[in-house]
């Protein structure tokens, strides 16, 4: 069987990063947007570093000014995730970019993704679930509107709240009531971390923001104890081998720690991050593992059983999930 067909689970997907640069283009021009030498000579995204990435990032959400925007994004980024045999995912959502934090807004856009949402299931299968995710260099006082709106849209669809963003500003503490106000809607917790900081912003997050999924997380290999603990206390750490080499934290798949990782008995998952600017899908990227780590069906089929275990979606529907990676009878 390819690999292509295998189904997958997708924990770890930015809904704009996962923008097609020949969308973002085509809607700068319609509104006459200027955002900027943000392409290549090939029309590909181009950026120097991660924080040049989030420039780049950044920019080409000003061209996503509208719910019908989100809208069609939604449909472009699902028929993509589906015909890599994605059967379910979980997008990063940003009120930050849908009405900048302004509620009543957000409910506009977040009503125009779910309905783009409804009607990719119907067509092709895949199951979508929202994840809430605040911008951590936008500061503290913005996490507080970004969680209101998460905790305000908070159900049995959008079920997730987490943080993204420039892991080098403010610490894990400062995103605190953040966090809190979405635990006690009923919001379950993801934070990126362990990316571009060390060990040290990993345990800040656990200690201070007390969620039950990393986002990256993979410098936490750097120590054992850390190892232990996530192992221990059941963490799952969102891993994206192709983000960390595209973006330079590790030179290439050989040296990438996910499976030292799975030997530490640590849950992980394989997510793209933002597949266009990394040139990456689920296929690729479990083709790299299969071609440079040796993984094999089993290890695919493994991963993604793990990711539906740790997915914030609803019993039901991860049952009726789980029950589609068993092979017919
Ligand atoms: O790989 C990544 N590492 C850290 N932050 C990221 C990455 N990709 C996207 N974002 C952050 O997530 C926000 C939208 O959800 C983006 O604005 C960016 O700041």
């Amino acid at each position: 069987m390819s690999i292509r067909s295998l189904p997958k689970a997708e924990l770890h997907l930015h809904l704009e990063g996962a923008a097609p640069p020949a969308f973002i283009a085509g809607l700068a021009r319609e509104k006459n947007i200027d955002i900027g030498g943000i392409f290549d000579a090939q029309g590909r995204y181009a950026y120097r570093n991660f924080v040049d990435f989030l420039r780049v990032y950044e920019a080409a959400c000003t061209t996503l000014t509208s719910p019908r925007d989100f809208y069609r994004l939604t449909r472009a980024v699902l028929e993509e995730s589906a015909a890599h045999g994605v059967i379910y995912s979980e997008c990063f959502l940003s009120p930050d970019f849908c009405g900048g934090g302004d509620l009543a807004a957000w409910r506009e856009y977040l009503a125009a993704i779910r309905e783009a949402a409804e009607e990719a299931r119907a067509n092709d299968g895949i199951v979508l679930r929202g994840v809430v995710t605040c911008i951590r260099h936008f500061g503290p006082e913005q996490s507080r509107r970004i969680a209101h709106c998460a905790a305000e849209t908070a159900g049995d669809w959008l079920t997730g709240f987490g943080m993204g963003g420039d892991e080098g500003q403010y610490s894990a503490s400062d995103f605190t009531w953040a966090f809190d106000a979405a635990r006690e809607a009923g919001l379950r917790l993801t934070s990126h971390a362990g990316e571009w900081g060390g060990p040290e912003s990993v345990r800040e997050t656990l200690d201070h923001l007390r969620v039950e999924r990393v986002g990256h997380g993979v410098r936490a290999h750097e120590d054992p104890d850390l190892l232990h603990r996530i192992a221990d206390e059941g963490v799952m750490l969102e891993v994206c081998p192709g983000s960390n080499v595209a973006l330079g934290l590790y030179p290439d798949l050989a040296h990438h720690p996910i499976d030292r990782l799975r030997e530490a008995g640590v849950a992980v998952s394989v997510s793209t991050d933002d597949p266009p600017f990394f040139h990456t899908d689920m296929t690729a990227e479990y083709e790299g593992l299969c071609r440079h780590r040796g993984w094999s069906e089993d290890d695919i089929a493994a991963t993604t059983r793990a990711a539906l275990d740790a997915a914030f979606c609803p019993d039901d529907i991860r049952q009726s999930l789980i029950r589609k990676l068993e092979p017919e009878t």
